[in-house]
């Protein structure tokens, strides 16, 4: 969806076709008129938008509120109702029918599993970064500098983040109420939809109510790293998110394929319980062009081993998988966090070297070749002899 369209597409629409007279419909309820109906192209940078995470439509809440600051300045002022209608209005046509249906099936499941669900720790569903985060990481938050970011964090390979997230505490609380959640969804028989297309197992936390306190961690708590260290990929305009478990052990998932993430920025946090295996393999960052190149033996390949409440943040286009847990009970919590800027632009782009490994490599061989060439050329023609 582009924005510029949107703006094109809303200049001058007509009443009619244009081929005789429109057919008398009844008269439309009256609606207020708002003078310029334009968007601006840029957006308002100083208007907070508001939160529309109760708002029931075809479109992720975040959508709405990055476009409120695009509204033309007479509609900042008007009630939140008639912003969300307006708003529908203009988004109603970049949704192909296919993918409008997707996506109201699943607010119609959403609603339905909300509705029945009685949470069993009801702290959870809301942010208590005290209760929730370990002190070193609310310090580095708070402080909001990069050094205060580095020294928090390890980077045992380019772009792969580590450190200490959760409280054991917190890890403790989300697990069981994960276990209540699967335990009232096999007392029930509710059919639920599992994260993602390679886990049978697991369960999306945003289905059963905690979509707004995700909302509000990744906000206050990953948008600030991912804006120093993630840039080039959208990190700085993060704005929806998936965010689910995964569960791997006896009875379970075993091991995960290597793949990329449907996500710009990638949070990734053991809740537990006692494993063995289960590391993460990483294999360097690609654009789709270039995802089934080789990695590169010197700086690409690494092996993280999980540790409860340890948090390791990366790119979802870093390649990756999780090798066969072999005994215990594994679960992780992962936020794959999604920019619908950075996934516009790049729909005009096609040199990817400031985050891909090959098209960066490529870039260097051109360069040096390109050097060997003009060297080459500099001698033909004699120059450097010194006679
Ligand atoms: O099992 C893990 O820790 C990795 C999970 C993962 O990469 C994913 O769900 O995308
Ligand atoms: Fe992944």
């Amino acid at each position: 969806m582009s924005l510029e369209g949107i703006v094109e597409r809303r200049e001058g629409s007509p009443a009619g076709n244009g081929n005789g007279p429109v057919a008398k419909q009844p008269a439309p309820p009256a609606r207020p008129t708002y003078g310029d109906r334009r968007l601006r192209l840029n957006p308002n940078t100083e208007h907070k938008p508001e939160r529309y995470d109760d708002v029931q439509s075809e479109y992720d809440s975040a959508i709405i509120s990055y476009l409120e600051r695009h509204l033309p300045p007479s509609m900042l002022d008007v009630s939140r109702d008639a912003k969300v209608e307006f708003m529908k209005e203009i988004l109603s046509p970049y949704l192909p029918e296919g993918e409008r249906n997707r996506v109201q099936r699943h607010k119609e499941y959403r609603k339905t599993l909300m509705s029945a669900y009685q949470p069993l720790h009801k702290e959870l569903y809301s942010l208590h970064p005290s209760a929730f985060f370990v002190p070193s990481f609310l310090k580095a938050i708070n402080d909001s500098t990069e050094e205060s970011f580095r020294n928090l964090l390890s980077e045992p390979s380019p772009g792969i983040y580590t450190f200490r997230m959760f409280q054991p505490s917190f890890c403790e609380l989300l697990l069981d109420e994960v276990e209540n959640f699967e335990k009232w969804v096999n007392t029930v028989k509710f059919k639920i939809m599992r994260p993602n297309t390679m886990n049978k197992y697991g369960a999306v936390l945003d289905d059963f109510g905690l979509e707004a306190m995700l909302n509000k961690l990744i906000e206050e708590f990953v948008s600030p790293l991912a804006k120093v260290f993630f840039p080039e990929v959208g990190g700085s305009t993060l704005d929806s998110h998936h965010g689910f478990v995964v569960e791997y052990g006896k009875d379970k998932d075993v091991e995960l394929g290597f793949h990329v993430d449907d996500a710009e920025v990638t949070l990734n946090v053991c809740l537990g319980k006692d494993f063995f295996g289960g590391d993460l393999f990483f294999r360097g960052i690609r654009c789709d062009k270039h995802v089934n190149t080789e990695a590169q033996p010197e700086q690409e390949i690494l092996d993280y081993s999980h540790v409860p409440g340890q948090a390791v943040l990366h790119r979802g286009r870093h390649r990756h998988g999780a090798r066969p847990t072999t005994s215990g009970h594994r679960i992780n919590m992962l936020l794959w966090c999604r920019s619908s800027v950075f996934r516009e632009m790049k729909k005009y782009q096609k040199d990817f070297s400031s985050w891909c490994g090959e098209c960066q490599r490529e870039k260097k061989e051109r360069h040096s070749q390109s050097v060997a060439a003009t060297k080459l050329a500099f001698f033909k023609a004699g120059g450097g002899s010194n006679t």
